[in-house]
């Protein structure tokens, strides 16, 4: 591996902001930096702020690219590049400035993570180190890389995560997940799988489509470059490009969507029912994923869906969406604006973690601890209550999280049916296989869960739930 050498200063280099006419690649770097630091100090979403840095700053093509790759591929290796950093810098972690500290992850990602040669990678970073933090920590970021250069990330794994180290441990460097996240999700998905599932998490997933039916079609996603998906009926996956570059989606006629929220919504649909099947509800519904599928599929059914999220501005967004035959509102689904009863069919798209979606959101495993569990969980279980409140007796209710931690999950569900006799359980798995080509691995019932290294999904959670 080439020595890294150290760089001379750029010609009109700033301080403070990108340059406007610095090279792409300073400027992709910078960009990947400003959406790091964002998520880090501000509590960005990356998958909402890079799209619009990238337009900003009229970055597209590969420059794009690899600005996403940078930024995503820090926030996810961040777990495993500390533990390498720690070793390489003379200083505690946390005492070094955040902003060189994020240099430094980026830089070590670039070094570890990428094909980029080490001498590239490290003097790039050098730059964005004087450029962001001044000349002293550049020197400072340059002797930490250019030992972070020394080895490739297998040996660096050998040394920071060793075969002799406890499990937990060790996988949590490994894969890069905080230690309560690898329990956690051992505990859901069990030993002999974690490893894979972690694995799955760190991968790039793949952009999904749904053909609103009745709106759009698969085969015009195929036309427009899409391939065949899995599962959903509705579903294509984009291999390349922007989906905005297609006109089904420009129109709102498709959209992005991972394919088990997909499924999940269409189970609501096919669950057996006896009677009545005119009135829907999603009481969670912005930003309006499953409630644009589900209005959908109502308008061909002759059914209508109630949109509701309590958030207005997220109800906004539900509204654009959906049909205007589709009622929207903002309201508290604790503290419902319906009567009892009103409904034939209600979904609860719980908050969550999200610990089923850490592929498409990275930074999502730093920003919060164990202790979310505890502080969603009476919010899950009211929503669950108030729904089967809101189901006619003979009306089904399906609860679904972003996530398969079991205290968000089944112990929700087990929990709230533990207090009502009115509810009966419905073979969810058979549901689903029912809505979906060739879907297995969901467990045995009653509950569903998809999982990102059976299925190449989410680790959606489903329960339907039958009034009786
Ligand atoms: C997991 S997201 C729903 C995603 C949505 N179903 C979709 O497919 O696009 C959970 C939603 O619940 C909403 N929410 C949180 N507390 C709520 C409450 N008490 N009543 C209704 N909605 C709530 C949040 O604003 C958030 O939009």
């Amino acid at each position: 591996m080439p020595p890294a050498r150290g760089r001379r200063r750029a010609p009109n280099r700033r301080p403070g902001g990108p340059r406007k006419t610095g090279r792409p690649q300073d400027l992709v770097r910078r960009t990947a930096f400003d959406v790091i630091r964002a998520v880090e100090t501000r509590d960005a979403y990356a998958n909402l702020l890079l799209p619009a840095r990238l337009r900003d700053r009229g970055l597209s093509g590969r420059d794009a690219a690899l600005a996403t790759e940078l930024t995503y591929g820090t926030l996810r290796g961040r777990g495993t590049y500390d533990a390498v950093l720690a070793l390489c810098s003379d200083r505690e972690l946390r005492r070094i400035d955040g902003p060189l500290l994020d240099v430094l992850r980026l830089g070590a990602h670039q070094i570890l993570g990428t094909r980029i040669p080490s001498h590239a990678a490290v003097g790039t970073a050098v730059d964005l180190a004087r450029s962001v933090a001044g000349p002293g920590q550049a020197k400072f970021a340059n002797a930490v890389l250019r030992k972070v250069a020394a080895r490739d990330l297998d040996a660096w794994l050998q040394i920071v995560a060793p075969a002799d180290a406890d499990t937990t441990t060790r996988l949590s460097v490994a894969y890069s997940h905080p230690k309560w996240i690898v329990s956690s999700l051992r505990d859901a998905v069990g030993a002999d799988e974690i490893e894979e599932l972690l694995a799955a998490d760190n991968a790039r997933p793949r952009v999904t489509l749904v053909a609103r039916p009745g709106q759009a079609t698969v085969e015009e996603l195929y036309e427009a470059g899409a391939e065949p998906a899995p599962y959903s009926p509705y579903a294509a996956v984009l291999t390349e490009g922007d989906p905005a570059n297609i006109a089904a989606v420009r129109e709102g006629r498709a959209a992005v969507q991972d394919e088990a929220s997909q499924l999940v919504a269409l189970a609501l649909t096919e669950a057996p029912l006896d009677g009545r099947d005119e009135l829907w509800a999603d009481l969670c519904a912005g930003p309006g994923g499953k409630a644009g599928l589900l209005a959908a599929v109502a308008a061909q059914r002759d059914a209508r869906l109630l949109a509701s999220d309590v958030a207005p501005h997220r109800a906004g967004l539900v509204r654009r969406a959906v049909d205007d035959r589709t009622a929207v509102i903002a309201a508290d689904g604790t503290a419902p604006a319906w009567r009892q009863g009103a409904f034939d069919r209600v979904i609860v798209d719980a908050p969550c973690t999200g610990l089923g979606a850490l592929r498409r959101r990275p930074e999502a495993r730093w920003r919060r601890g164990p202790e979310a569990i505890a502080e969603l969980g009476p919010l899950q279980r009211g929503l669950l209550a108030s729904a089967l409140d809101a189901v006619r007796p003979g009306g089904v209710v399906a609860y679904v999280t972003c996530s398969p931690h079991l205290a968000e999950t089944r112990v929700v569900v087990d929990d709230v049916l533990r207090g009502r006799d009115d509810v009966e359980r419905l073979d969810a798995p058979s549901v689903l296989t029912s809505v979906a080509h060739d879907l297995t691995g969901l467990g045995n019932g009653p509950y569903a869960q998809f999982w990102p290294h059976r299925h190449g999904t989410d680790a959606m959670f489903l329960a339907l739930l039958r009034r009786t």
